[in-house]
């Protein structure tokens, strides 16, 4: 991996610089910039397929770049293996629920810690260091997402909203720089949605910078200090959410008639 530090990066987290994943012809992104600020919630919307979670697999490193730079804290990563980017503590939840079900919540948190201590070694051949214990780690994130009541249960034992918050919870042991969220409240009904984003918001707070794929419109008005809008795997719009769900080229390819009459 190249170490450049670069002078464009100083202030942000993550810039992706001109990135496109094509997949044969089909473009899933092509060639987009985007830089997130510390501390600060971002939103990505965009119509089905228009590239949101590519973006995410992208910068996460599974999905391999077809062109473009991504930079971490001024360094560039985007030749870097992912068990680097654990170590960089960029932590993702994923579009469905990925809990192992034989596990209780407090185990299936455990994952996360464990996910960033088994990142420290630079070889995954040579022996591993001596774990530290992570429990506090895992007690703070448990606390954190209001876990308490079922640390000790089974994933099956939970509502749906309940599973994606120990997903959350999950990516929270990891002690992240940086939080991917790739619709962390689809299937949730109103209350839940409205608990995730004041949790969001809330880790706001604490200094974490998010990042958050998100259908639901109001959510992101809710939740969201700064949106990007994709169509097509390219950026149409960004800003502040209120400003961006009102731009003609936003409500064409994505909001439709009625979010239009309702602003
Ligand atoms: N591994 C892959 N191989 C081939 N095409 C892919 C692959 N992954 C994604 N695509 C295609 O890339 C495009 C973007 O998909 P992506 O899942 O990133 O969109 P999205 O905005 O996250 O959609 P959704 O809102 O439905 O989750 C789609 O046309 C999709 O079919």
């Amino acid at each position: 991996m190249s170490a450049q530090t670069t002078e464009t990066a100083r202030g942000a987290v993550l810039e992706a610089r001109d990135v496109a994943v094509h997949f044969g012809g089909v473009k899933a992104v092509d060639g987009l910039t985007i830089r997130l600020t510390e501390g600060r919630i971002f939103g990505i919307m965009g119509p089905n397929g228009s590239g949101k979670s590519t973006l995410l697999g992208a910068i996460t490193r599974l999905t391999p770049l077809t062109r473009g730079t991504l930079v971490f804290d001024g360094a560039e990563f985007h030749d870097a293996p992912p068990s680097q980017v654990a170590r960089m503590r960029i932590a993702r939840t994923f579009q469905t629920v990925r809990l192992l079900p034989h596990l209780t919540v407090r185990q299936n948190i455990q994952l996360g810690a464990d996910a960033r201590q088994d990142a420290g070694s630079a070889l995954p051949w040579a022996r591993r260091p001596r774990r530290t214990d992570t429990s506090e780690a895992v007690d703070t994130a448990i606390r954190r997402t209001g876990l308490d009541d079922v640390a000790d249960l089974r994933p099956q034992e939970l509502s749906y909203g309940t599973q994606r918050r120990v997903e959350i919870a999950r990516a929270l042991a990891m002690d992240p720089r940086l939080l991917l969220l790739d619709e962390p409240t689809a299937g949730m009904n109103q209350k839940e949605r409205a608990e995730i984003s004041r949790l969001l918001r809330e880790l706001r707070a604490e200094g974490l910078t998010q990042l958050l794929v998100e259908h639901d419109v109001q959510m992101m008005v809710d939740t969201c200090d700064h949106v990007f809008a994709m169509n097509f795997g390219v950026l149409i719009a960004e800003g502040p959410p209120a400003e961006v769900v009102r731009d003609p080229r936003v409500q064409e390819a994505y909001l439709g008639k009625k979010w239009r009459d309702h602003a």
